[in-house]
Order: structure tokens, then sequence, then C-alpha cells
């Protein structure tokens, strides 16, 4: 029962020299069929590395053993490091207000790297039960001036999850990042019945160590639409590159953009004032300052190792 067609697939997971594929019946896209691959090196490939995500034609379908064989990889949109997963389409920068408590400079960091990987990003603000309203609608607020709609969750409150949930159905690939501890592995098992990962509080997980050796895996959540289940990251943002300080502001302050304010000199890192025109009295200013010393830093750094 082998047919002989193309066929375009999605690589969900990844073990050894395998790949499980789905395969996209074009005519009817609701029916996708998971087959195990192996790569036939050729000439296509030269030294390409096939990661989770990535789209791939398969040949040498069998559809009663379900195997085929993956003989050339597409074009990737991106490539996430750590954890290794290519065509992410939208990042889900994830905190929680408390336990932990929200670090506002790690919460810009995470965005800031996200935003490096020409994405859509949003923000999720999960254990709202544990503050007040009032602080609840402050932090909205806050990351509304940040740039960012903030989707808040809360336990008791099953609404906020489904409104989570219709807005991933309507992205290709979304992937949750954030620290340890905030509740993405909890969001993971509510959006993927059956996923049972383990989840603990904080304290208990830095007893436990990193102890997770399951692989990275792509779960369909609807038709076209995938969410990455990434145990055992957790994840920090990497540090920024110092070529990039240059654009990180305007990064950091959208808003220069489509005001269409400009610095007069160039390369400015707009941390002196004489001359510098450039806004400064926004909250994540002081942020950028930081990340500054701190790319500036690192690189001196390795310099010297
Ligand atoms: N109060 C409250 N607690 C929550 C909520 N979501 C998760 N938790 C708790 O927070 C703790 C950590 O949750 P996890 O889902 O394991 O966090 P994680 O982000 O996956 O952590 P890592 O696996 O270390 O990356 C657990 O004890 C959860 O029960 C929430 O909305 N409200
Ligand atoms: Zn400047």
């Amino acid at each position: 029962m082998k047919t002989n067609s193309k066929n375009l697939g999605l690589v969900t997971k990844k073990f050894n020299d395998f790949f499980l594929v789905d395969l996209k019946n074009q005519e009817n896209s609701e029916n996708s069929d998971k087959f195990l691959c192996k790569v036939r090196k050729s000439i296509n490939f030269k030294d390409q590395l096939i990661y989770v995500g990535d789209e791939v034609i398969i040949e040498n379908i069998d559809l009663k053993s379900k195997r085929a064989i993956i003989t050339s990889l597409m074009k990737r949109k991106n490539l996430l490091i750590r954890p290794s997963v290519a065509n992410i389409s939208n990042i889900y920068i994830t905190f929680s207000v408390e336990e932990p408590e929200l670090n506002l400079s790690q919460v810009n960091r995470f965005l800031i790297s996200a935003e490096s990987m020409g994405v859509e990003v949003s923000l999720v603000l999960t254990k709202c039960d544990l503050i007040s309203d009032k602080r609840r609608s402050s932090l909205i607020d806050k990351f509304e001036k940040w740039g960012y709609q903030a989707i808040t969750l809360n336990f008791e409150r099953s609404d906020y999850f489904n409104n989570l949930l219709a807005d991933l159905k309507q992205k290709k690939c979304s992937i949750f990042m954030g620290p340890s501890g905030v509740g993405k592995t909890t969001l993971l098992n509510m959006i993927i019945p059956g996923l049972q990962n383990s989840t603990a509080p904080v304290s208990n997980k830095i007893k436990r160590g990193k102890n997770t050796t399951r692989n990275i895996e792509l779960f369909s959540i609807s038709n076209q639409s995938y969410i990455v289940d990434t145990p055992g990251f957790n994840m920090q943002p990497p540090e920024i590159d110092i070529n990039l300080l240059p654009n990180l502001y305007a990064e950091i302050y959208k808003q220069v953009i489509e005001e269409g304010i400009k610095c007069k000199f160039r390369n400015c890192l707009h941390l002196k004032d004489e001359g510098c025109n450039l806004n400064k009295s926004f909250e994540r200013y002081s942020f950028y300052k930081e990340m500054i010393e701190s790319a500036k830093s690192h690189y001196y750094q390795n310099q010297e190792d």
C-alpha cells in the first residue's frame, strides 16, 4: 500500500534518527495522519539538520505501516534555539503575577529576545487569582504602555482560559516561554488534554532539579494550529548581542517609530542627555539602560576570556 506521490508534512517530534511527521491531507485538512519517517540522505540535504516544526516533503508513503521517507526540507521561516523549534508563528511570554513575584526587568528581557525572532509576541500573566482586581487592572495598564495587550489568567476563571485557547487556535504554531514556576506546564496540561506533564511548586522544582528528559513535541490543537510542548525547559533569555544595541531603543519603544521621531546622531545609544532628543521618560527606558550595561559587560568579559 505505498503511494508514489510527494506530500508536504510537518515534523512534530524527533527521536534518534526518526521523525514523526503529520501529513496534511490537502482536500480535507481535518484529517492529519502521523508517519514515522527516516531521512533519505541525498544531495538536497547536505549537512542540514531537521528540527521539530520543519516542513518537509515525504515520499514512499506506506499507509498501512504508517511509514515514509523524508526527501527534502522546505525553507524555514525561523529557528528558535533552546528549545530548538522551527517555524514558530507566535511566542507567548508567560509570567506569574505572584509566586514567583513579577520581575519587570526580566519581563522586558524576555519580550525583547522574543521580538528579535521576528514573530508575533504576546504577554500572558498567570496566577491573577493571587492578586486583587485593582492590581490586575494596573498591570494591564502598565503593559499597555509597554506596547502589549496582556492576557491575564486566573485559576478560578475558566472564561479567561477559554479566551486564550480561542486565540491559540487562530495561530499556526505557538510556544509559551518564561521562567520556571510561572505555570507553563499547568497551562499546557489544560490546553492538551491527556498530556499530564508534572507540575510542582517552585520550591520543589529547585530541589528536584532538571529531571525531565522527554522530547519537544508539537501538538495539534485545531485544524492547522499547533502548540509546542517544551518539557523541562526553564528558559532564560539570551544576552543581547552588542551589535544589536543601536536598534534596541526602537525595538523597545515601538511608538517612537510610529511617531517618526529620530535621534539626530548616528549609532547613538541614547544614554547621555547632551543633544540626544529621544524620550527617556517611559518605564521601559530604565530596563533599556540595564540591558545596554549588561550587554557591554558581557561583551568585555568574553573578550578577556
Ligand atoms: N494560584 C495559582 N497557582 C498556579 C496557577 N497556575 C499554576 N499554578 C501553580 O504554580 C506551580 C508551578 O506551575 P507549573 O505549571 O509547574 O510551572 P512551569 O512554568 O511549568 O514551571 P517549570 O516546569 O519549572 O518551567 C504549580 O504548583 C501550579 O499548581 C494559577 O493560575 N494560580
Ligand atoms: Zn540618541
